[in-house]
């Protein structure tokens, strides 16, 4: 018989409630996250999908229940700290700096993280290697996602919190995208990513938030009521 204890989860969401302006967004939600783990979030509009993303990257806490990083609360002191460093963040705010070239915009993330040598590897990979002198406000929106990529990689952090990574790109990118959360998966780390748009993420876990306010009345129910038009 074996002794050996089950491995903690990486991340652990237990019974996790958020507000957001005094109103219940996100209620008792449980997930468990190993190392090469991928979550997917999807559900409509309003949801939650990025107030989840926010709460597990430190920009609000949880008003009820514990998210357990290496089973530690994130929120405690002296583990925010060490937790925030894994932590990768992609949104639809690109903090993309225009008046400095592709490559510097990489670099710049890079070198904060006292890493170097990755970035034009990751351009390149990303298909943004002949652009990488040009400066970043030349870059079209997909360009623009593919940059966030590359920042992405040559930071090399292990948990990854994407909120519509593929929003922009084009079937290609959308591949690309893909690759890299399998690469980042096999090397252990862990993909979070809310998202409207399908994207094949392998044995991926799935979470449906549902929606906020239930609908009375669809769409296609309004305009059946000709008493409303
Ligand atoms: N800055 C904010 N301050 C207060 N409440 C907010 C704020 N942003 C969003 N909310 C509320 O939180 C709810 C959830 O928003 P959230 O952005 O998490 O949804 P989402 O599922 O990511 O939506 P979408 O699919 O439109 O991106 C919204 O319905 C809104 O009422």
């Amino acid at each position: 018989m074996s002794l050996r204890r089950p491995p903690l989860p990486r991340l652990l969401l237990n019974k996790v409630s958020c507000m957001r302006n005094a109103q219940q967004i996100l209620r008792h939600v449980n997930v468990s996250i190993y190392d090469g783990g991928a979550l997917v979030l999807t559900g409509a509009n309003g949801s939650g999908k990025t107030t989840f993303l926010r709460m597990l990257a430190g920009f609000s806490r949880p008003s009820a229940g514990e998210i357990l990083w290496n089973g530690h609360d994130i929120t405690g002191s002296g583990v925010f700290h060490q937790y925030k460093l894994q932590l990768n963040w992609l949104s639809l705010k690109d903090a993309i700096k225009e008046k400095l070239t592709v490559l510097e915009n990489v670099q710049w993330f890079e070198v904060l993280e006292g890493k170097q040598g990755k970035s034009l590897p990751a351009l390149e990979l990303m298909g943004l290697g002949r652009l990488a002198k040009d400066k970043a406000r030349m870059l079209s929106m997909g360009q623009r996602k593919r940059l966030q990529l590359a920042r992405l990689l040559a930071m090399d952090r292990p948990i990854w919190l994407l909120d519509e990574p593929s929003v922009a790109l084009d079937e290609e990118g959308v591949k690309l995208l893909e690759y890299i959360i399998a690469e980042h998966r096999k090397k252990g780390g862990i993909v979070i990513v809310a998202t409207h748009l399908p994207i094949q993420i392998e044995d991926a876990m799935l979470l449906r938030l549902p929606p906020r306010f239930p609908r009375k009345m669809t769409f296609v129910d309004m305009l059946d009521r000709t008493d409303l038009l």
